[in-house]
């Protein structure tokens, strides 16, 4: 199977224009002991059935996107591999979400502890009213993690996330004084900031400039050396050059209530799905037929 190279260029019709898939590796046609799993997820908001038998396998290292027009379930796909819907009046989850091998949703399970391992950036930056230095420290300090210097562990977090050098005069400073592009960098390094496994990401850049987007891009790229990132997009062109694998999501009508559910069309590398998609569905939205 094809494998991404810097070089890759696919040429699509429609509105997308030519797709470049940036990712240069080479990847297993499918996660070997992946990080998460989905077997046969279904979500429901009371009684509306809104995912259907979600499969979905996430490696490690890499970095999987889910596409897909709206209101075909990404983001509930999503919250549902922290626990998120947990706190969704209505939201019922039914099937496995696997974490090395562990349902997060048996009963043992805390589902703070799952957050701790695999947080969350959201889509419009969400900084605490509280100083620079703050927003990073409340993390390990409510969680009550063994830090042996905090100065240290702010800077790494805010190093991690490529912000420090921005910051590094006003860490006392309200983090509300940043731009926007760097709100988002600091919610990222909030997050890392508890040392999690999995980064799980909803259009981290939905809200930001290009020039803040680019630079959001280039730190997820350098973080998939360290964790595991999940990310929904609706921007196929950062899907195909952040992602090394992308899942295709749509939404099918119910005849008789029609109701849409999301269902899963196809999950492959990125270079797959954007060059060579096995689904006709998958093709057309790609080449913006659809959506
Ligand atoms: N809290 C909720 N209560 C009831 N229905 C919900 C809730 N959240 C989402 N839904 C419904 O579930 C379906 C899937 O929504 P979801 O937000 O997961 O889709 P999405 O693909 O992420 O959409 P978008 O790209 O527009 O964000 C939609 O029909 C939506 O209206």
């Amino acid at each position: 199977m094809a494998s991404a190279t810097s070089s890759d260029t696919f040429p699509q019709m429609g509105s997308l224009g030519e797709v470049h898939v940036s990712a240069e590796r080479r990847l297993p046609d499918a996660p070997v002991n992946p990080v998460m799993e989905t077997r046969d997820l279904n979500v429901f908001y009371g009684d509306f059935h809104a995912v259907h038998d979600v499969n979905l396998a996430y490696g490690r290292h890499e970095i999987t996107a889910m596409i897909g027009p709206s209101g075909c379930g990404k983001s509930t796909v999503l919250r549902c591999l922290n626990r998120m819907n947990d706190l969704v009046a209505g939201a019922h989850v039914e099937g496995e979400v696997l974490y090395h091998g562990q349902d997060i949703y048996q009963k043992n399970v805390d589902p703070i502890a799952v957050r701790t391992q695999i947080g969350m950036v959201f889509q419009k930056p969400n900084p605490f009213p509280k100083s620079i230095y703050d927003n990073i420290a409340y993390g390990p300090r409510v969680t009550g993690m063994k830090v042996d210097n905090m100065d240290d562990l702010v800077e790494e977090a805010l190093r991690g996330a490529a912000l420090w050098d921005e910051v590094k005069d006003k860490l006392k400073q309200s983090a509300y004084g940043l731009s926007g592009g760097q709100q988002q960098r600091l919610c990222i390094a909030r997050t890392i900031a508890t040392k999690p496994d999995v980064i799980l990401m909803d259009e981290p850049c939905s809200a930001l400039d290009p020039i803040a987007t680019a630079r959001v891009e280039d730190l997820m790229l350098e973080l998939r050396n360290e964790y595991t990132i999940i990310v929904v997009t609706h921007n196929m062109q950062q899907a195909a050059r952040v992602s090394d694998r992308t899942a295709f999501f749509t939404a099918r009508p119910d005849e008789t209530t029609g109701n849409r559910t999301g269902l899963l069309v196809e999950y492959d590398l990125t270079s797959t799905i954007f060059s060579n998609p096995n689904d006709k569905r998958t093709e057309d939205y790609i080449s913006g037929r659809f959506g």
